[in-house]
């Protein structure tokens, strides 16, 4: 029998707008994560509690590691590499150029090294936008871009199944986890299917990650929470509370990838939410979950 002791823990008062997409990067020992209307790629080392931070030109929505040295991010409506040396981003690919609202939300790299991307228009308030102006997209390591549909409100959380046979993907206002079949040869998707509609007190769902088991880990916005799903039964398995209401994307990282972290927000809580919720813009840890995860995968391009 094991004893669960979930410790949840913010290890940084970053004081983020909208913290989001955390990835962890073994080498440095560090979480990366953006803090998306604050324009910044930051970098915090979990040995030295130092914060490093790239301000960019435009909304960065997502980062992730690259196989050949720094960093791609979505910034705006483009796929970026980022050179964290001298702080510089250089333009891989754009989308949506017709659509001057619209911006890239959650992105990470699939299994083969291509890196997958959505869109959706600026909101004037959270998860308040124009409708179905998303898509979805992805940069391949020779740098063009496929894209798989559109219609998408808030384009967020992705990952890919343990085999890599199972995308899921998570348009937030379809209050839905979305599954599809995957081709890992050649990045092609079909037969999207639901695996779990959130219950109200959930609220909306945001980032997501995989666990070793093959369970997802859906970050609940407005829901304070994490929930652990079961992909194949379509139930809920665990739920982790955390102090802040405003939970946008969790990861796994430090020692084996046994530990999680999660982004929240401070944009959207008023001057009360803010009292109760001191911490909220932070980066949280939460320990003692009994499952790992996996290492982020590279952009090979
Ligand atoms: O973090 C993101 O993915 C979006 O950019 C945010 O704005 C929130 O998700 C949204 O407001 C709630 O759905
Ligand atoms: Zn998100």
């Amino acid at each position: 029998m094991t004893m669960s002791s979930i410790k949840i823990e913010c290890v940084l008062r970053e004081n983020c707008h909208c913290g989001e997409s955390p990835v962890w990067e073994e080498a440095s020992n560090s979480l990366l994560f953006v803090d998306i209307p604050a324009k910044k790629v930051c970098r915090w080392d979990s040995l030295s509690k130092q914060v490093q931070r790239v301000t960019v030109d435009a909304p960065v929505s997502s980062v992730a590691l690259r196989q050949s040295g720094g960093y791609v991010a979505t910034v705006g409506t483009k796929f970026c590499a980022l050179n964290w040396e001298d702080q510089s981003a250089v333009v891989l690919a754009t989308v949506d150029k017709e659509k001057k609202n619209n911006r890239f939300n959650d992105g990470k790299v699939d299994p083969a090294g291509r890196y997958f991307a959505g869109t959706m228009a600026e909101e004037t308030a959270p998860a308040v936008l124009e409708r179905r102006q998303g898509s979805l997209y992805s940069l391949f390591p020779d740098h063009h871009v496929e894209k798989y549909f559109d219609q998408v409100d808030i384009s967020n959380g992705l990952d890919w199944s343990m085999d890599h046979k199972i995308f899921y993907y998570i348009d937030s206002l379809s209050y839905s986890v979305d599954a599809f079949d995957y081709d890992l040869q050649t990045g092609k998707i079909s037969n999207r299917r639901s695996v779990y509609k959130l219950e109200k007190e959930e609220q909306i769902p945001d980032g997501m990650c995989i666990d070793v088991e093959g369970k997802l880990w859906v970050a609940c916005y407005n829901g304070g929470r994490v929930i652990r799903l079961d992909p194949e039964t379509g139930k809920r398995l665990q739920t982790v509370k955390l102090p802040v209401d405003k939970t946008t994307s969790c990861c796994f990282g430090g020692k084996d990838y046994s530990e999680m972290y999660v982004t929240c927000a401070r944009d959207g809580l008023d001057s009360k939410g803010l009292l109760q919720q001191p911490e909220a813009g932070g980066i949280f840890k939460i320990t003692g979950l009994g499952v790992k995860g996996i290492p982020p995968y590279p952009y090979t391009g």
